[in-house]
């Protein structure tokens, strides 16, 4: 509890909502991640005991050494999972945006499967006395795969609670103009500092999201939908003409039919034909992770560079972008009017402008 007679209380929260990831990059704690993802109904829609021994007797095997391998090429020194540091970073600085405005929220962050999960988060909110509970996913775009999932999860959890919170839930921003606008500034800023490609000359840009199978499209996962349109605004708030930047799903697990056009075999047909230069960009996922620093960053390079392809510029996730954290302020602000917000008394916050004024004015 806050002790400073100057404050009121704040009872509002923001969790954040994530995926997840491996405690570490070993067989064993990516078996054990693994394991609780893909046993989720809302992820794998094949009849229980059919998928039971499928995974236990042939994924979790296989793929956990795999992914294990590809985990450890990824990870930060000191820092651990990319996913998990920028998540918690992103947490941080919503927390500071909200101060910097006078406004005390609680600000969290949940993962869907491993550490911290949302029981966690959950309990540690209702310990400060939480009141009001905004839920926003690290998802721009709706899957059932993945929001929902994650919602359920707090749900769940509610459930077994005597007294509830409020509850609020963000579904999707993607084609919310702050998020846009992020995504514009990241790619026009990589841009700035290593130069535009050259459209003319037949130089593209992918926009590379997450894939899900087409099966979940057909019976109503509005998802496909999301990307498309957030792929289209991106590429229109940047200039470009609609031949310019394609759109494409990554990650593809299984046999059965995902999204298309797939990004791995649409980057060697760009280098076979003749296509020199592709940047590529990963909307769909706020902050870097194995999928993109792995599958894009280092596998895609090589399918391009092997089939004739000649530079190849991976343009990183939004990560803590100041414009990615102020659209997360803009777009939980929208979602909290009409709740109290703990303010700080004018006074106070003219003290804390000053301090950190001077604080500035020393370093410099
Ligand atoms: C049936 C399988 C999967 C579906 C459906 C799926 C949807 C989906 N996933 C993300 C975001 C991320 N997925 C990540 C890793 C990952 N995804 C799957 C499978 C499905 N995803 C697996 C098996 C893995 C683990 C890694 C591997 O073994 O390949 C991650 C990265 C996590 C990290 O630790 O870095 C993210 C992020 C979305 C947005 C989505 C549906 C729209
Ligand atoms: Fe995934
Ligand atoms: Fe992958």
């Amino acid at each position: 509890m806050n002790q400073n007679p100057h404050l009121r209380p704040a009872k509002t929260a923001v969790l954040l909502l994530n995926l997840g990831t491996p405690s570490a990059p070993t067989p064993k704690a990516v078996r054990s991640y693994l394991k609780e993802f893909l046993s989720d109904p809302r992820v794998v829609e094949i009849p229980r005991i059919i998928w039971w021994c499928i995974l236990n007797g042939i994924i979790l095997p296989i793929r956990s050494g795999a992914s294990a391998k590809k985990y450890a090429s990824i990870w930060l020194p000191k820092l651990g999972s990319p996913l998990m540091h920028y998540s918690r970073l992103q947490a941080k600085e919503l927390a500071e945006k909200f101060a910097h405005h006078g406004q005390l929220v609680l600000v969290d962050l949940a993962m869907r499967y491993g550490q911290p999960s949302t029981q966690q988060a959950l309990e540690a909110l209702q310990a400060q006395g939480m009141e009001r509970l905004l839920l926003l996913p690290l998802y721009p775009q709706y899957s059932a795969t993945t929001t929902a999932s994650s919602f359920d999860e707090v749900f769940r959890v509610l459930g077994t609670w005597r007294n509830q919170p409020e509850l609020r839930l963000v579904k999707h921003y993607h084609d919310h103009p702050a998020y846009i606008s992020a995504l514009r500034d990241q790619v026009q800023s990589a841009w700035d500092k290593d130069g535009r490609p050259d459209f003319a000359k037949g130089d593209r840009l992918v926009l590379s999201f997450h894939g899900l199978p087409k099966r979940n499209l057909m019976k109503g996962d509005p998802y496909h939908c999301e990307c498309l349109k957030s792929g289209r605004l991106l590429g229109e708030a940047l200039g470009l003409e609609p031949g310019q930047y394609w759109v494409t799903f990554q990650s593809r697990f299984g046999k059965a039919e995902w999204l298309k056009p797939y990004t791995a075999p649409t980057i060697e047909k760009l280098g076979k034909e003749g296509c020199e230069r592709i940047d590529i960009f990963c909307p769909g996922f706020p902050a870097d992770c194995l999928e993109t620093l792995e599958e894009i960053a280092m596998e895609a390079r090589e399918i391009f560079l092997e089939h004739g392809g000649k530079d190849y510029r991976y343009i990183p996730c939004l990560n803590n972008n100041p414009e990615w954290i102020n659209a997360m302020y803009d777009i939980a602000q929208h979602h909290l009017s009409g709740w109290p917000l703990g303010v700080e008394s004018d006074a106070t916050l003219a003290l804390r402008n000053q301090r950190a004024e001077s604080a500035k004015a020393s370093i410099s």
